[in-house]
């Protein structure tokens, strides 16, 4: 098992209510098994998983353990999620390349899977016009769904980019807000009640992760998706308590291409939709989120459309975006190169 730490700047910062997201920081991790190679990312981004320095601690002691005993063993001995899914994700490929299929088929789905469709991720600075603007354009690019970060400036004036953007793209586009936990449930009520009328598929995480049922509370006119929620409880709490129509899965953030399938198609069995996302990794994890998403039957569009947020890459982009479907890489393993 090797160990390589890399670090990604973002071309364009992109804002959120939990803070500013500008560069990236991980890990390539390289396992072999059978002859063959496999590569993962451990990218962690502290508040949603370990910090850096206990993501690089955690994967030197897997990287001990596994070169005395298997794979199989370190990986149930790494504790924290960013770390577990770089040798996780390496491991997975491993496995698809040494029996040749695409990683979503060694995932377990049967079918071939061309394409998953994605939403356009969109910054919440800028005037509504501006803000419009970009909606506008990704929507010429062939994205058929939007979502746009809120929660950093008031109430008001987020209703009033969403208000823009409506009217910009018509009512034929899905549009999605994420304030990432930014709202108290008064604000939360009366954002939804005005989303509501701007025809809003869904509101990501608008209170803060720990109340479930006050998610539950909110159900109604506007989906609920919760994101940060699922750092600190499983799946099982989410259907047990009612409190979601949608989960955004991050593989970074559940531990492993393993688990974002295993908790997804659980949704999926309780009548929650899953929507496959990502924490802005590198083009390893990214694309092996795209598998992840290409594994789920009838998935809605997911947030994978952000490798175009990167400045700088590990490798190029095996999986283009065309009218709004990112591509599935059909080559064995993710679909990048044996040896980045
Ligand atoms: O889901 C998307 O469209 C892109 C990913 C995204 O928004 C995101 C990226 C990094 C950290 C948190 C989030 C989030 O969904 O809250
Ligand atoms: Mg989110």
């Amino acid at each position: 098992m090797d160990v390589e730490p890399f670090s990604v700047e973002l071309a364009d910062p992109l804002g959120t209510a939990r803070g500013t997201i500008q560069q990236r920081n991980g890990f390539l991790v390289t396992v072999g098994y059978n002859g063959r190679h496999g590569v993962g990312e451990a990218t962690p981004l502290p508040g949603w998983t370990e910090s850096y320095e206990e993501c690089r601690e955690a994967l030197n002691r897997g990287a001990n353990i596994a070169t005395e005993l298997d794979w199989g063993v370190a990986l149930a001995k790494l504790d924290t999620p960013a770390a577990r899914h770089g040798l996780s994700l390496a491991f997975a490929e491993a496995r698809a390349r040494a029996s040749d299929e695409p990683l979503y088929r060694s995932l377990g789905r049967d079918d071939l899977v061309e394409s998953v469709p994605v939403n356009a991720t969109l910054s919440g600075d800028g005037t509504p016009s501006a803000v419009a603007h970009r909606a506008r354009e990704a929507v010429k690019t062939g994205f058929q769904t939007l979502k746009l970060k809120v929660g950093t400036n008031g109430i008001e004036e987020d209703i009033e980019r969403v208000r823009a953007i409506r009217d910009a793209v018509g009512d034929e586009i899905a549009i999605r807000v994420d304030a990432n936990g930014a709202w108290t449930p008064v604000e939360a009520r009366q954002a939804i009640d005005s989303l509501a009328v701007l025809d809003v598929e869904y509101v990501e995480q608008p209170l803060s992760t720990a109340d479930l049922s006050a998610h539950a509370e909110l159900r109604g006119s506007v989906d609920i998706a919760l994101d940060e929620s699922l750092v600190s409880h499983d799946i099982e709490d989410v259907i047990e308590s009612d409190a979601a129509d949608v989960v955004i899965i991050k593989p970074m953030v559940l531990g492993g291409p393993d688990r974002a399938v295993a908790a997804a198609l659980r949704a999926q069995e309780a009548g929650i939709d899953p929507v496959i996302s990502n924490t802005i990794d590198a083009v390893v994890a990214r694309t092996g989120a795209v598998h992840v998403a290409a594994r789920i039957p009838d998935v809605r569009p997911c947030g994978l459309a952000t490798g175009a947020l990167l400045e700088t890459d590990l490798a190029s982009d095996p999986a283009p975006i065309i009218d709004g479907e990112i591509s599935v890489p059909q080559d064995a393993g993710i679909g990048l190169p044996e040896r980045l």
